[in-house]
């Protein structure tokens, strides 16, 4: 069953479409990526399903609410990491969780979210006093402390080290096991391929895929990449031929083949009928970058 429907979901600010015309359903139970190029317009249409904003045309639902008509009804259920402006310089990270645990009707005790996120010994610490990486997870943890049964977590990970990045991970993993919808706003390639069960790209305000991350790669251009340089020139349209071959071309003497595992197959053959090497011969499987570099016009 759907917890988040957004339909024909249009916003402008002066005129100019941020976002232009989305539709998706974020099933209960899943993680739900949406991922973009700077400015796609993940943020202004997250902003909607969590009440902040007014969409232009289209509606959204919430366990079948109107996110701006019943705010205080969403609010209970939708747990969204928050600005930085949002909390006080001078509120220490105890105050800071006892209070949001204090809005909700059924808050999680915030002492082991608080251990999990490795801020057991910043309890006492001000606001003002945290470093980035540590009000990041201070943040994660006030989204999660009202027991939401949908989490909206936008640059879930942005400015946190190596360490911390996999322990969050592992916590949104925890977060998801216990039935709780994840819908996530990310940059970063290996978060949604490991996190998400299924992607929206998103480009210029518009969906521009929405599948599993190996659907996404399996659309953009076959999973297994082979490059090689070919000790002579491959006659033209051999490589066209090849079976299960998606994309096959010769970047200035390097071949690259989008393709399966029937491709590598092919490839050995073809090079051993012509007697030709294959030099630096790389076979590997094709990533989210992939991917998202083919369904998007501009990089991130
Ligand atoms: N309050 C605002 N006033 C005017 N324009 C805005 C406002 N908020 C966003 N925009 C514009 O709307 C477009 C979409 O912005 P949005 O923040 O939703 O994109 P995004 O995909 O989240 O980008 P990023 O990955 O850079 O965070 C951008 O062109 C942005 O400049």
């Amino acid at each position: 069953m759907a917890i988040v429907e957004v339909d024909g979901l249009r916003k402008s600010y002066g005129g100019r479409p941020a976002v232009d015309g989305l539709t998706f359903r974020v099933e209960e139970g899943e993680i739900f990526g949406i991922l973009g190029p700077n400015g796609a317009g993940k943020t202004t249409a997250v902003e909607c399903v969590e009440g902040l904003r007014t969409p232009d045309e289209g509606t959204v639902r919430v366990a079948g609410l109107d996110p701006v008509a019943d705010h205080d009804g969403v609010t209970r259920i939708l747990g969204a990491q928050l600005q930085e402006s949002e909390l006080q310089a001078k509120l220490t990270v105890r105050e800071a969780l006892e209070l949001y645990a204090a809005f909700y009707p059924r808050p999680a005790d915030w002492r082991p979210l608080a251990e999990r996120l490795g801020l057991t010994g910043k309890l006492g610490t001000r606001f003002a006093g945290l470093s980035g990486g540590q009000k990041q997870r201070l943040f994660i943890a006030l989204a999660l402390v009202g027991n939401p049964r949908v989490v909206v977590l936008d640059e879930l990970t942005t400015g946190l080290d190596p360490r911390a990045r996999r322990d969050t991970w592992s916590l949104i993993e925890d977060v998801r096991a216990r039935g709780v919808t994840v819908l996530l706003v990310t940059h970063f390639m290996e978060e949604a391929q490991r996190l998400c069960d299924r992607i929206a790209v998103v480009d210029k305000g518009r969906i521009a895929a929405l599948d599993t991350p190996s659907g996404l790669i399996r659309r953009a251009g076959g999973a297994t990449v082979i490059t090689f340089t070919p000790s002579q020139p491959l006659a033209e349209g051999e490589l066209a031929g090849l079976p299960g071959a998606v994309l096959a071309e010769d970047r200035d003497g390097r071949v690259v083949i989008h393709g399966t595992d029937d491709t590598v197959n092919a490839v050995i053959t073809l090079l051993a009928r012509h007697r030709i090497t294959a030099h630096q011969l790389r076979v590997t499987e094709a990533t989210l970058d992939d991917a998202f570099l083919d369904l998007t016009e501009e990089q991130v």
